[in-house]
């Protein structure tokens, strides 16, 4: 499962955005993350459900359906502020940057009010383009760091073997990067390893870091009267980024008042609730309002979509249904459509099959495209939004 990663100097809202993703998850479902660690935390995706198009009432198992809108969990993982130079330690920055080592993607998060310096001290007319580049930079050189460590013995001994890829992606092992994609950053590279500069291998970290870590730029504080400048300056000098206006702050309390019952927010408009708010007094009554105009005029606060481009767009996935019944679109106990995986585009059926279990991908026989009721075969890339059964002899 991808996990995403937030990213970002401190006092830019990166908690707030945290807290705001996995404050309503604990009633998603069955989700198979297992891991305790207090900054890696359950979000979700949405999507539209199958269930609207199947015209059936589904049972979710290990997600939630809402209005036809399915809730997908996935994990994403909180970096505590990254500090410049922290690749040579500043601010506990190497343990930061090897919590980074287990993202998938990450959400850059900066303060598009400008209104703190690059080591989150509080500053008129920061300019956040700023803050994005020093943030490459210290992923560059924590990847150039994890590369040159031996690399006096690495190099001869690539040169000897000729096989510098094989070796590189086992030195970056566990930063998800393959013998293919290394094959394909070193091409520009001479030949002999050992005739690489400093230079070259940042050169080579930059490369490989834009490979193996997508990333989505989340301008923060959006809501602030400062920001929209800054969050023009930021589209324009990352035109290879997705930049995406956020407003962390709003997007938590908006999740709270509606917890409790105040509103009913979707995640893009909000509707007051006149009976349980009728007692409030004229500030908070203000303050609601406040936060319904923001989310009415942007169509949100920008927080959702960020897990949701980051999964569909950065790393690619789809939404597929396992079912064991194909034209109840069930499990064996009846639940409709009780699956929601999010794989990969491209995942084949067999693939597929080896995700929900080890023996049911060894002895894999056929799948069902339960909507079209029609037989697929191992190699059959899954689209999204697929419900899929599949016949194994297991
Ligand atoms: N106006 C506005 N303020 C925000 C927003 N998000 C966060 N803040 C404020 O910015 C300050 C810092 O927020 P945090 O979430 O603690 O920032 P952080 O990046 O996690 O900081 P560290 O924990 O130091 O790394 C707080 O005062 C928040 O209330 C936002 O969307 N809009």
């Amino acid at each position: 499962m991808a996990i995403l990663g937030l990213l970002g100097k401190p006092n830019v809202g990166k908690s707030t955005t945290f807290n705001a993703l996995t404050e309503n998850t604990a009633d998603i479902g069955n989700y198979p993350f297992t891991t305790i660690n207090p900054n890696i935390g359950t979000s979700y995706v949405t999507k539209n459900c199958a269930c609207t198009e199947l015209n059936v009432k589904c049972n979710p198992n290990n997600s939630k359906c809402e209005d036809g809108i399915r809730y997908v969990p996935v994990e994403i993982i909180d970096v505590a502020g990254l500090v410049p130079e922290a690749h040579k330690g500043k601010g506990m920055g190497n343990k930061f940057l090897d919590d980074l080592r287990q993202a998938d993607a990450f959400i850059l998060v900066v303060d598009a009010s400008g209104k703190t310096d690059l080591e989150g001290n509080p500053a008129e007319n920061h300019n956040p383009i700023e803050d994005v580049k020093f943030l490459l930079n210290e992923l560059d050189m924590w990847i150039y760091n994890i590369l040159s460590k031996n690399w006096d013995k690495l190099s001869r001994k690539a040169q000897q073997e000729r096989k510098p890829a094989k070796i590189i992606a086992e030195q970056l092992s566990g930063l998800n990067i393959s013998e293919n994609q290394v094959l394909a950053a070193i091409r520009p590279l001479d030949d002999s390893p050992i005739k690489w500069t400093d230079e070259d291998m940042i050169k080579l970290a930059t490369t490989l870091r834009k490979i193996s870590k997508p990333m989505i730029i989340s301008a923060n504080k959006a809501d602030h009267t400062d920001a929209e400048a800054n969050i023009e300056k930021l589209k324009e000098e990352f035109k290879d980024f997705l930049v995406i206006p956020t407003s962390a702050e709003i997007e938590l309390a908006l999740t709270k008042v509606s917890k409790a019952n105040l509103v009913n927010y979707d995640g893009k408009t909000v509707v007051i609730n006149e009976e349980t708010t009728k007692d409030l007094n004229e500030a908070q009554k203000n303050a609601l309002m406040y936060m319904k105009n923001y989310a009415d005029k942007f169509g949100g606060t920008g927080i959702q979509d960020l897990v949701n481009r980051a999964y569909f767009e950065l790393l690619d996935m789809i939404v597929v249904y396992p079912v064991e019944d194909e034209n109840k679109y069930c499990d064996k106990k009846g639940n409709v459509l009780p699956d929601a995986h999010l794989v990969k585009k491209g995942t084949t059926a067999k693939e597929l099959a080896y995700k929900i279990h080890t023996d049911i991908g060894d002895k894999f026989i056929y799948a069902v495209d339960a909507k079209k009721k029609i037989r697929i075969g191992a190699d059959q890339e899954l689209k999204d939004g697929d419900v899929i059964k599949i016949v194994s002899a297991a």
